[in-house]
């Protein structure tokens, strides 16, 4: 079965149809590129899929007791911990042990407040929370902008590790060519 499935989804703003009948099923172990031009729709498809928004047309199921993280595109941080802190208490909240390995690996600044890190350094603590320990479903909006090669190869790694252990990836991306070393499927929302 699914982890979710999309059945003939419709979605309009207004006057503007972003999709008409779209289906898609996402199965665990398999990696879904959103790509569009700007406003096409990926942060709305994703939305649809959390259930964070309602389609005007179509069915969205999901498979019961789904374990599943969200790493958004815009996000502030205002948190007065330090990242190891702040990564413990989050992963205390969520309920997962600590993966040290995936964290030294991504080397985050460990000595400034969450609140005061780089943008890049930001963006690896939400990508360490979204991919720690095994979800079923993963869904990113453009989680690599600020990243550094280095990190990036780190990130794709981890990625490709989720997907064997049957994860399923859902990433909106203007930077498809990054998952070239990957077996995706790519969905154009244009
Ligand atoms: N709540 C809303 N009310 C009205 N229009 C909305 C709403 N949310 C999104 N839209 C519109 O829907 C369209 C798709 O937006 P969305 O954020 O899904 O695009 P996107 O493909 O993620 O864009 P980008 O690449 O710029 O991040 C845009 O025209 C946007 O203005």
């Amino acid at each position: 079965m699914s982890l979710i499935e999309l059945r003939e989804v419709s979605k309009s703003y207004g006057n503007k149809s972003l999709f008409q009948n779209l289906s898609i099923q996402f199965d665990p172990g398999t990696i879904h590129l959103l790509v569009g031009q700007n406003g096409s729709g990926k942060t709305t498809l994703l939305k649809l899929c959390m259930n964070r928004i309602q389609s005007d047309r179509g069915e969205i199921i999901h498979r019961k007791s789904l374990k599943c993280r969200y790493m958004p595109d815009l996000v502030e941080l205002p948190y007065a911990d330090r990242p190891y802190t702040f990564i413990a208490w989050m992963l205390s909240i969520m309920r997962v042990p600590m993966d040290l390995g995936f964290l030294a690996e991504l080397d985050i600044d460990m000595s400034s407040e969450v609140a005061n890190l780089s943008k890049g350094n930001k963006q690896k603590v939400l990508l360490y929370l979204s991919l720690v320990g095994q979800p079923d479903v993963v869904f990113m909006d453009e989680p690599f902008t600020a990243l550094d090669s280095k990190t990036m190869k780190v990130v794709l790694k981890r990625i490709a590790t989720l997907q064997s252990l049957g994860t399923c990836l859902i990433i909106s991306t203007h930077e498809p060519k990054l998952f070239s070393k990957l077996v995706v499927t790519t969905h154009a929302l244009d």
